[in-house]
C-alpha cells in the first residue's frame, strides 16, 4: 500500500492500489524534460567535431523562436497528498486519513492536483481544453465539436478520456490502470437488460435503457466502419465507449475555474481526487486555487478526523437514490433525501416526531442532534430516520396539542402502507441480502442493482421501526 509519504506523484515506482495494477514500465519523463533531452541530443549531434568542453559555445548560433511545443506543454508538477492513503474499501477505492486531524478554524489541504494532470473541457463553446492535449486537426476534435453543448458533456469528456488513454506517454495512459474496468464499474450504462430487471424499479430501468441507447447511437454515428483509424482505435466496440461515458459520468466534477483573466465553467476529470467516495455528511470539499492552477481537496473547517476515517465529498446535494444510481451507480440505505410516496390520508405530528428523535433544523437541512441523544438513539437515528421525517405525511398547527390515540392510529396506518409497498416487491430485503452474500460470481452492475432495491426496502423497514418508537414515546 502506498504510504502518504510516497504520494509525491505522478509516478512512484510500483504504485499499486489493491487489486488495480499500475504499470510503470517506463520511467516517467515530463514533456519539458523530454524536450530538453531532445534539444541536448540535437546539439550533441550537430556539434562541430573536436569541440572541447572548455570552450563554451552558445547552444544555438542565433536567437530563434522556441519550439511551439514548449508553450503547449506548460510544465509538469506533481500531485501531493498530505496525511491520506488510497485504499480499497467496501465502496471500491477510497481515500482514508493516515493520521488524526484536530479540528481547525480554517479548512486544511489534503491533496493538491495540478491542472496539467487533469482532463478538462469548458462547458460552453468555443471548447477549451486545459491542458491542450488534442493536436489541431485531430478528428476527435470534430466529434467533440459536434456534441450538443447542453446535453452531451459526458460524451465530450469520454472522447477526451479515450484520446488521453491512447496518447503514448500521456499521464492518463498510466492513470487509466487505476480506473475501474468494465467489470468493476458500477455505472448502469454497462448493465445488461437482466441486471436492469433486478432493480425492481421499471422507471429507473427505462431511463437507464434510454441512456444506453443514446450512448450507443453516438458511438455508431462517429465510430462507423470507414471512420479514420485514429478514431476507430479509441473505442473499437460500443462497450468501450459506454465504459468511457460511465467513467466521465461517475468521476467528473463541474467547477467554475479561473485561469488568469479567464473564468469558465468547466468539466474536469481530476486524477486522485476522483478516488474520493460520496457521503451525505462529507468531511471534505474541492477548491480551485487559481494562482497556481491547482485543485485542492480540503478538510472542512472544524472537522475532527481520526486516523482511518474515510475522506469523502458530497457528489450531489439533495439527491435521491434513483438519481445517484442514474449517474454514479450507487445507492445508500441511509440516504436522508430518499422519498417514499405515501397515498394514505393519515398524518403524524411533525414537531413531535422530530423531538422524539432529537432532529432539528428546517426540512431541507434536518440534522440529528446526537449530543442530547441517548446511546441507544445515537445508533438508531441515521439518514433513514431523517428521510422518514422528511417523507412521512405530517401535520403541524401551532398550539394545537396532539391526541396520542389519533397519533398512534395515524402511525399504524402509515406502517400498514409501508408493509403494503414492501409486499409489492417480488423479493424481501433478506432474500436480496442472501443473493449478495451467496452469489460469488455476481457482476458489479447486478450487485449494484440488487443493493438499490434492497436499500429501498431497508428504508421502508426503518420507517416502520421509527413509527414503532414514535408510538412508544408519545406519552413521555
Ligand atoms: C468518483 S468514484 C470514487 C472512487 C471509486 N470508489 C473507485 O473505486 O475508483 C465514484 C464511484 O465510487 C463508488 N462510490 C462512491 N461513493 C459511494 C458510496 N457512498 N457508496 C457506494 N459506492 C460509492 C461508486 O461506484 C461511484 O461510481
Amino acid at each position: 500500500m502506498a504510504s502518504a509519504a510516497s504520494l509525491l506523484l505522478p509516478f512512484p515506482s510500483h504504485f499499486s492500489i489493491g487489486t488495480r495494477k499500475f504499470h510503470n514500465d517506463a520511467a516517467f519523463i515530463s514533456p519539458l524534460r523530454k524536450r530538453r533531452l531532445q534539444i541536448r541530443a540535437s546539439v550533441t549531434a550537430t556539434a562541430p567535431r573536436g569541440l572541447k568542453l572548455s570552450e563554451p559555445e552558445p547552444l544555438l548560433p542565433e536567437i530563434q523562436p522556441a519550439d511551439p511545443d514548449f508553450y503547449r506543454i506548460g510544465y509538469m508538477r506533481n500531485m501531493r497528498a498530505y496525511g491520506v492513503e488510497f485504499m480499497e474499501g467496501p465502496d471500491g477505492f477510497g481515500v482514508y486519513a493516515s493520521r488524526d486531524v484536530e479540528p481547525l478554524r480554517r479548512a486544511r489541504v489534503i491533496m493538491e492536483i495540478p491542472l496539467e494532470l487533469m482532463l478538462t473541457i469548458s462547458q460552453k463553446k468555443p471548447w477549451m481544453f486545459f491542458p491542450d492535449v488534442i493536436p489541431i486537426g485531430h478528428p476527435i476534435f470534430d466529434i467533440i465539436n459536434s456534441t450538443d453543448p447542453e446535453t452531451e458533456e459526458d460524451f465530450r469528456l469520454a472522447c477526451l478520456l479515450l484520446y488521453g488513454l491512447d496518447v503514448q506517454g500521456h499521464f492518463w495512459q498510466s492513470y487509466g490502470d487505476f480506473l475501474p474496468g468494465t467489470d468493476q464499474c458500477t455505472n448502469l450504462l454497462l448493465a445488461s437488460k437482466d441486471d436492469l430487471v433486478e432493480l425492481q424499479d421499471p422507471d429507473l430501468s427505462l431511463r437507464i435503457e434510454q441512456h444506453q441507447k443514446r450512448a450507443v447511437e453516438f458511438w455508431e454515428k462517429h465510430w462507423y466502419p470507414a471512420a479514420p483509424l485514429k478514431i476507430r482505435r479509441l473505442a473499437r466496440d460500443p462497450e468501450r465507449f459506454l465504459w468511457a461515458v460511465s467513467i466521465a459520468q461517475s468521476r467528473a466534477v463541474s467547477m467554475k475555474i479561473r485561469l488568469g483573466a479567464l473564468v469558465q465553467n468547466t468539466n474536469l476529470l481530476v486524477p486522485y481526487a476522483d478516488m474520493l467516495n460520496h457521503s451525505f455528511q462529507p468531511n471534505c470539499f474541492l477548491h480551485w486555487r487559481f494562482k497556481d492552477r491547482m485543485l485542492e481537496v480540503m478538510i472542512n473547517a472544524g472537522q475532527h478526523i481520526k486516523e482511518g476515517d474515510e475522506m469523502t465529498l458530497s457528489y450531489l446535494d439533495g439527491a435521491m437514490n434513483n438519481v445517484l444510481m442514474e449517474r454514479y451507480g450507487f445507492s445508500s440505505p441511509v440516504n436522508p433525501w430518499d422519498v417514499i410516496k405515501f397515498s394514505s390520508p393519515a398524518k403524524i405530528h411533525l414537531d413531535t416526531f422530530l423531538s422524539v428523535f432529537n432532529i432539528s433544523g428546517l426540512e431541507d437541512n434536518y440534522h440529528h442532534n446526537y449530543k442530547v441523544s441517548s446511546e441507544e438513539d445515537r445508533s438508531f437515528v441515521d439518514g433513514a430516520v431523517i428521510a422518514a421525517a422528511r417523507t412521512l405525511p405530517t401535520w403541524s398547527e401551532k398550539d394545537v396539542p396532539i391526541i396520542p390515540s389519533r397519533e398512534r392510529k395515524a402511525a399504524r396506518e402509515l406502517q400498514e402502507e409501508c408493509h403494503k409497498i414492501l409486499g409489492e416487491f417480488p423479493t424481501t430485503s433478506q432474500q436480496d441480502q442472501l443473493v449478495l452474500d451467496t452469489d460469488a460470481s455476481i457482476s458489479k452492475t447486478r450487485e449494484t442493482a440488487i443493493k438499490y432495491r434492497m436499500h429501498r426496502k431497508l428504508l421502508l423497514e426503518k420507517i416502520i421501526e421509527a413509527l414503532d418508537v414514535y408510538q412508544d414515546r408519545l406519552f413521555f
